[in-house]
């Protein structure tokens, strides 16, 4: 009885039935619309000064600060497991931190030892070096500040100087993280001026201001320094027009790529982007990110494995070209097995 109540109840699936494929390993295997690979992603990688040196980051546990011998020794193992590119972030010592960010400009700065070191000890990786002041000046903002206005034009020329000295260094891909207007033509610009026309830019186009870098900003030393908070140049997290307004106009600069930021919060602005822009599309998997699913596991809400792995199928199936994730070596290792 029950038996036939439900096959007169199931009639109106005339036979579709979307279970049918699901139901063995090989079939959805077969059906899989999205894959995900080490070649998807790229590794942020935090340097510090000293040699055989690595500190933790409290606020990300399982992530830590590397010196350049070591930092030369994980891209070695980033390069083995089929990860394609590097994002190196400085960790400047305190004393050479200003109000004019010189050091960003400094050719023999922690971040172009960095990147000679490793461009040279393992050619194949590409290098992306993050151009901005933050990892620089004294109070933390991403710009140069007076009267406590973060000015445009004038850090500009602070990051063109900056951007030169890590091509020179070895940097394959300029990424400046700093949202302010014209870096990117500008930064252009100077590179095909100097001989370095092959260097690409990655440009944080749509970057808004968000609690979920906290994590870094411990990571690369700018959190206590920080005063106020970045919202007259990264983006209201209200606005979706507007990232599109952002993405046209640093492609019109020149930008190669662009990147969309903080990452999973943000795939709506991802998949725009994908519908509007055929461009390498990439997405920043941030550090508070990182660390909700870091503290959540380790609390035991869910297996952080699984959490990671299907994090990053997430920005896959929005449209990204690739992630930049702190999993990235781990995730590799994974997948590759
Ligand atoms: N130029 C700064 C920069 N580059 C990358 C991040 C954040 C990355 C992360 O949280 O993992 C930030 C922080 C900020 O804008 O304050
Ligand atoms: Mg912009």
């Amino acid at each position: 009885m029950a038996a036939d109540r439900a096959k007169s109840d199931m009639e109106f699936l005339g036979g579709r039935r979307l279970r049918r494929p699901r139901a063995t390993a090989w079939s959805r295997a077969m059906v899989r619309e999205t894959h995900l690979s080490s070649a998807d992603l790229i590794w942020p990688m935090f340097v510090i000064e000293g040699h055989n040196e690595r500190t933790g980051i409290k606020t990300m546990p399982g992530v830590e600060r590397l010196s350049v011998d070591l930092a030369v020794e994980a891209a070695k193992a980033a390069r083995n497991a089929g990860i394609p590119a590097l994002a190196l972030f400085p960790n400047t010592p305190d004393h050479l931190r200003s109000e004019g960010g010189d050091e960003a400009f400094n050719p023999d700065n922690l971040m172009c030892r960095a990147l000679t070191a490793i461009k040279s000890a393992v050619p194949e990786i590409g290098l992306i070096a993050d151009v901005a002041l933050d990892e620089y000046s004294s109070d933390g903002q991403d710009g140069l500040v007076l009267d406590g206005q973060i000015l445009n034009d004038e850090t500009i020329s602070v990051m063109v100087q900056s951007a030169l000295v890590q091509a020179k260094a070895g940097a394959d891909i300029i990424a400046p993280s700093d949202m302010m207007d014209g870096r990117v033509f500008a930064i252009r610009q100077a590179l095909d001026q100097n001989g370095f026309e092959h260097v690409q830019i990655m440009s944080y186009a749509a970057k808004y201001a968000s609690c979920y870098y906290g994590p870094f900003r411990e990571a690369v030393g700018t959190g206590e320094r920080l005063k106020g908070d970045k919202r007259t140049y990264q983006m209201d997290y209200a606005n979706s027009d507007e990232a599109m307004r952002e993405i046209a106009q640093d492609l019109d600069e020149g930008a190669d790529s662009i990147m969309v930021k903080p990452g999973l919060p943000y795939l709506d602005i991802v998949r725009r982007a994908r519908v509007n822009f055929n461009v390498p599309i990439y997405a920043y998997q941030v550090s508070g990110e990182y660390a909700m699913i870091e503290f959540a596991s380790a609390a035991g809400s869910f297996d952080r494995q699984a959490a990671m792995i299907e994090s990053l199928y997430a920005f896959k199936r929005a449209g990204c070209n690739g992630v930049l994730t702190y999993f990235a070596l781990e995730a590799a290792r994974l997948l590759n097995e």
